[in-house]
């Protein structure tokens, strides 16, 4: 049996490790360690998630647990990864490590497979993406997830350890486009959160979705990606996912973006960085990116929603 870490006890990281736990040897690891130490206690932590913990789920924040691991999904925010990896550098080594978080690094512009590779080179980079709100996967409704590994019998191996009866995994080789599928969705969701929020309706949000996805794909493929990943649950999928409920937190930040009014401190949105990093790399790679840069622009304060829509509109027409 192989010792599954998750590494981030945020809401993701303890619904996969409640999920998983049971026929597997699991343990949830977060680097607080008087929180870690109460979750152990009340086994529940109802801020995060309505479902209390399983009793074989181990739950710790001694890094020894870490070194221990046979495989590690890493639930951190994107932009919290390379200081997670360099903390933990020689844990980590030679591990397959799997990243779980959605977004792209502003400071280097890379996606979490090329921050785990530079940071850590031994170490086998996979993702795990696709529509998947944590509150779901922890109570056990069904869901299906995208599994990407560069090499394909490994793939196939922790497909097996990763999916339950409730969890299916589906696998690819195509990594860039499973991470870019999972990061760039996030910046059309604020997108067409800011636009409900600020009344233009549900016809203009399915134009930003469908426009805000041919963005995508244009960005992912120049990158490498697959169009077949784009087109599948880790593109598609967790956009109409994530653009189309108040479960999401980056929709729901956009809706407050569109009605002017200031968003939850304190909580994760991984689109509103990643905004920014995607338009800097379109930006370097010469390619049109109108609703990523609204939203870059929405998220920095430079424009207000109004403004971000008429210069949409004013776009000269073109081709589709
Ligand atoms: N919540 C959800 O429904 C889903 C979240 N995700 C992705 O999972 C990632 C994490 O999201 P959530 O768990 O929801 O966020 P969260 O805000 O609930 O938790 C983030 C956790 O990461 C920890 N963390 C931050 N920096 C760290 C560091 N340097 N070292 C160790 N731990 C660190 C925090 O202490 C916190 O426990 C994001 O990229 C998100 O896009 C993916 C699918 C679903
Ligand atoms: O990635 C997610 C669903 O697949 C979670 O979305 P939010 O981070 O917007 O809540």
């Amino acid at each position: 049996m192989s010792g599954i870490v998750v590494a981030g006890a945020g809401a993701f990281g303890t619904a996969l490790a409640v999920a998983l736990s049971g026929t597997r040897e699991v343990t949830l690891w977060g680097r607080d360690g008087p929180a870690m130490a109460r979750l152990s206690g009340t086994r529940s932590n109802p801020r995060l998630l309505a479902v209390p913990l399983p009793p074989a789920l181990d739950v710790t924040s001694d890094p020894a647990a870490l070194e221990r691991a046979d495989i590690l999904l890493l639930a951190v925010p994107a932009q919290a990864l390379r200081g997670f990896l360099a903390d933990h550098a020689e844990a980590l080594a030679e591990k397959p490590l799997v990243a779980c978080g959605k977004g792209i690094d502003l400071e280097t512009l890379e996606g979490p497979t090329a921050v785990i590779a530079h940071a850590i080179p031994s170490a086998r980079p996979l993702v795990l993406t696709g529509p998947s709100f944590a509150a779901d996967i922890a109570r056990g409704l069904p869901t299906a997830l995208t599994l990407a590994c560069a090499d394909p019998e490994e793939g196939t191996r922790l497909q097996a350890l990763l999916s339950t009866p409730v969890l299916r995994l589906y696998r690819t080789t195509d990594l860039v486009g499973a991470e870019l599928g999972g990061a760039l969705k996030n910046v059309v969701a604020i997108a067409c959160g800011a636009c409900l929020g600020g009344g233009f309706g549900e016809s203009a949000r399915a134009a930003l979705l469908t426009r805000g996805f041919a963005e995508m794909r244009r960005l992912a493929l120049v990158c490498g990606a697959e169009d077949g990943t784009l087109m599948g649950l880790s593109g598609l999928g967790d956009l109409v996912l994530t653009a189309m409920s108040e479960g999401s937190r980056n929709y729901r930040y956009g809706l407050h973006l569109g009605r002017g009014e200031s968003f939850e401190p304190g909580v994760t949105v991984e689109g509103a960085a990643t905004a920014l990093a995607a338009a800097r790399l379109g930006q370097r790679l010469g390619i049109d990116l109108p609703v990523t840069d609204a939203v870059a622009a929405l998220v920095e304060g430079h424009i207000d929603v109004g403004s971000a829509v008429r210069a949409l509109l004013d776009r000269p027409l073109k081709a589709e």
